[in-house]
């Protein structure tokens, strides 16, 4: 058995911590404070965080292929420039639903970037119901929509074979997995292959293993949880010493590493002293498996 380490790697503070993406040429996670409207990056040799902020909330950052990264800021996905700290916009979706903002995205394995909508919360998971929809940016620069009615897009990964794409709407309080065609990027075939237990509250962020096992961040849960989603079974449970845990990603040395993010908004005061890491980085490690490297956006 290996024994599972977990450690605050960085006190950030995030008010909604999202997005965790490992840059493997620099050592570094990237990751969003989404209502802070804030990039962060921070450098795991030098233990340094570099900051970029922007204009609108800032809900998913990725790689992109050649240079900087892409991102999604309120209703558009742009591209980002760190050295000059610049966002330029490539698309905006949900153009009729002012209160509309994106959330969680990620690049598909060919180079296509993948986020959805939903309505902006009041509090959190208090929000106007259905108003989302899932979309991906294409390399070429076009957006597909693939289907609206959600309520909280949230976590996204592929299976290892690209064979199936795995979708979490957070209210559904399900993960649910498509059959995906990598050609055309085209989804088809919905059904749930998790459903979350009470204790484990809402479902969030996601990334999938070397074994093509799911790895689903409980927002409320205060842990992270092992799917087989071929069986529907749960194979673990990792807790974590805060509540609000919204994403996870492998990253470090060979993938080897799970880094985690969280939030602080919608804590009361004696939460926050109970859990003063809330809004940190956290990184598990022991776990005996691997992730994958992130896919760059290919545009
Ligand atoms: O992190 C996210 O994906 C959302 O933007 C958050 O607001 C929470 O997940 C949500 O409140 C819980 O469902
Ligand atoms: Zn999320």
């Amino acid at each position: 058995m290996s024994s599972i380490k977990i450690e605050c790697v960085l006190r950030e503070n995030c008010r909604c911590g999202e997005s965790p993406v490992w840059e493997e040429a620099a050592n570094s996670l990237l990751f969003v404070d989404i209502p802070a409207k804030k990039v962060c990056r921070w450098d795991s040799l030098s233990k340094s965080v570099q900051h970029m902020t922007v204009d609108a909330p800032i809900s998913s950052v990725a790689l992109r292929q050649g240079r900087g990264y892409v991102a999604t800021i309120g209703t558009k996905f742009c591209a980002l420039n760190w050295e000059n700290q610049s966002a330029v916009a490539l698309a905006t979706v949900d153009k009729d639903k002012k209160n509309n903002r994106f959330n969680d995205g990620k690049v598909d394995p060919a180079g296509r970037y993948f986020a959805g909508t939903m309505a902006e919360e009041t509090a959190p998971a208090v929000l106007e119901r259905h108003q989302g929809s899932l979309y991906s940016l294409f390399p070429d620069g076009h957006v597909e929509k693939y289907f609206d009615q959600v309520d909280i897009s949230n976590g996204l990964d592929w299976s290892l074979d690209h064979k199936i794409f795995y979708y979490i709407d957070s209210l559904s309080y399900s993960v649910d997995a498509f059959d995906y065609d990598l050609q055309t990027g085209k989804i088809s075939n919905r059904r749930s292959v998790y459903k979350l237990e009470k204790e484990e509250q809402i479902p969030d962020g996601m990334c999938i293993d070397t074994e093509g096992k799911l790895w689903v961040a409980c927002y409320n849960g205060g842990r992270v949880i092992r799917l087989d989603p071929e069986t529907g079974k749960r194979l673990q449970t990792v807790k974590l010493p805060v509540d609000k845990t919204t994403s996870c990603c492998f990253g470090g040395k060979d993938y080897s590493e799970m880094y985690v993010t969280c939030a602080r908004d919608g804590m009361d005061p004696e939460s926050l002293l109970k859990q003063p890491e809330a809004g940190g980085i956290f990184k598990i490690t022991g776990l005996g498996v691997k992730g994958i490297p992130p896919y760059p956006y290919a545009g």
